[in-house]
């Protein structure tokens, strides 16, 4: 297919998407499925105009006036491919496949509306209810900071050190630009495609069968970090869903002590037995029923709740999730998040920790949640979050935005990672 083929295929797949309410990757998947003669080069250049087109939804429609799936597409490719309107008409002249050119009233547009003059949560591509949100969390820089959630985000895995070490990984990686990531001490980077390439097919490499790596953004790695586990410990990680951070948990735990893995809709928890085998974990006992927890209460060391949240810190890699969004979905998350925390509190033993994460970018998620956590509790205290980064990544700080009190943040803009909050608190004893 040449690019008019791929442009033709991303706007219709971008109408499923609209007009259907549908996931991307269910819209991509339903069109691979129905083009079979499609290579996976071609729906791989496909998908990447689609999520450019979703990661700058805003952009390309304030370019064209208009947000149809065809100036999102065309938005897409002059944003994100280093495309101008005469090099795209140009490619696509001759191309029975390719939709037609852009016209004379669309370059006008385009050129009557250029994105340095645009409102700010159109240059930050995010919905106009988020801005204030973005812009309490970060004050000057939400701009930016949005910018970089628009951004087309790396492939970071995370080296299983009860099987392999970073070295070994990365030899097996050769070819792939894998490098070790800034600050997790296991991960391993493989940079954001460019154009209209493709990430390896990482879980195919016999290294993932063999359980030396998982795929896991750095910021969850370091979340995980930042938690504490330590071998020899009494662990629950709450809220373990698949197991990303139960699995990081247990390495750090180097498989000694206990680590209980608990979610309260257990289908989530279904891939976790698979993930355990292959990692070769064998400190985690998967608690499916809450009442099973009972014997735990007030006998953990640590308890980690990885609460369910907006997902906004992860909208590189789920930019649909960004315009799906609404104001009564986060107040939904809130209550949930109050309710949680206060329901796995009661498992911490006297001077264990308990501690708080998401991948949410908003106040409202975050330090506002454990700050509201801890004025019904006294018996709790926030730790010192600079001594705590500071110890976990020595002279690391600018890698992260740290509040001695309300906790540590990790963002695309600063931290190169996926949005990440962590908020830790310590039973008294
Ligand atoms: C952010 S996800 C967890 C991701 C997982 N820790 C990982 O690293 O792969 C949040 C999880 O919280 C679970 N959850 C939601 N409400 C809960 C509750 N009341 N108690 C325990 N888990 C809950 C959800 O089912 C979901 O799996």
């Amino acid at each position: 297919m040449r690019t008019g083929g791929r442009l033709a295929a991303a706007i219709e797949v971008l109408t499923d998407i609209q007009t259907r309410h549908r996931p991307a990757a269910d819209a991509l998947k339903d069109w691979g499925l129905s083009h079979r003669f499609a290579g996976a080069g071609d729906r791989g250049a496909i998908g990447n105009i689609v999520y450019d087109a979703l990661r700058r939804r805003r952009s390309a429609a304030h370019l064209f006036g208009s947000d149809t799936p065809r100036a999102l597409a065309f938005g897409a490719l002059l944003l994100e491919w280093g495309e101008t309107a005469a090099s795209l008409n140009a490619a696509l002249e001759g191309d029975r496949f390719a939709p037609p050119g852009l016209d004379e009233t669309e370059i006008a547009a385009i050129a009557a509306h250029p994105l340095e003059t645009a409102p700010d949560a159109v240059r930050a591509d995010v919905p106009d209810w988020c801005a204030p949100m973005l812009e309490r969390a970060f004050g000057e820089g939400w701009v930016e900071e949005g910018r970089a959630l628009s951004a087309r985000p790396p492939l970071d895995l995370r080296v299983n050190t009860l099987r392999a070490d970073r070295e070994r990984v990365l030899r097996e990686l050769s070819g792939t630009k894998a490098a070790p990531t800034a600050l997790a001490p296991h991960g391993i980077r493989i940079p954001p495609i460019e154009g209209s390439g493709r990430h390896p097919n990482v879980q195919a490499e016999p290294a993932f069968a063999k359980g030396w790596m998982e795929v896991q953004d750095e910021g969850s790695q370091i979340a995980a970090r930042l938690a504490g586990a330590e071998p020899g410990m009494q662990v629950l990680d709450y809220c373990a869903g698949a197991g990303g951070k139960t699995l990081a948990l247990s390495a750090d735990m180097d498989n000694r002590g206990q680590l209980f893995a608990h979610d309260a809709e257990k289908q989530r928890l279904a891939p976790i037995f698979d993930r355990l085998r292959r990692s070769e974990t064998r400190n985690v006992q998967v608690v499916a029923r809450p009442d099973e927890l009972a014997p735990l209460e007030g006998r953990m060391d640590l308890v980690l709740v990885d609460a369910p949240c907006t997902g906004s810190g992860t909208w590189r890699r789920r930019p649909d999730a960004k315009w799906r969004l609404t104001e009564r979905q986060l107040e939904v998350r809130m209550a949930e998040q109050e309710a949680i925390l206060s329901a796995a509190a009661r498992y911490v033993r006297p001077g264990g920790r308990l501690v708080y994460v998401t991948c949410s970018l908003f106040e409202q998620e975050n330090a506002e949640r454990l700050r509201s956590f801890l004025a019904g509790r006294a018996d709790f205290a926030a730790v010192d979050h600079a001594a705590l980064f500071e110890a976990s990544f020595p002279g690391r700080t600018g890698l992260a935005r740290i509040d001695r009190e309300n906790g540590i943040s990790l963002t695309p803009a600063r931290s190169g990672t996926d949005g990440f909050y962590v908020g830790v608190t310590q039973r008294q004893e």
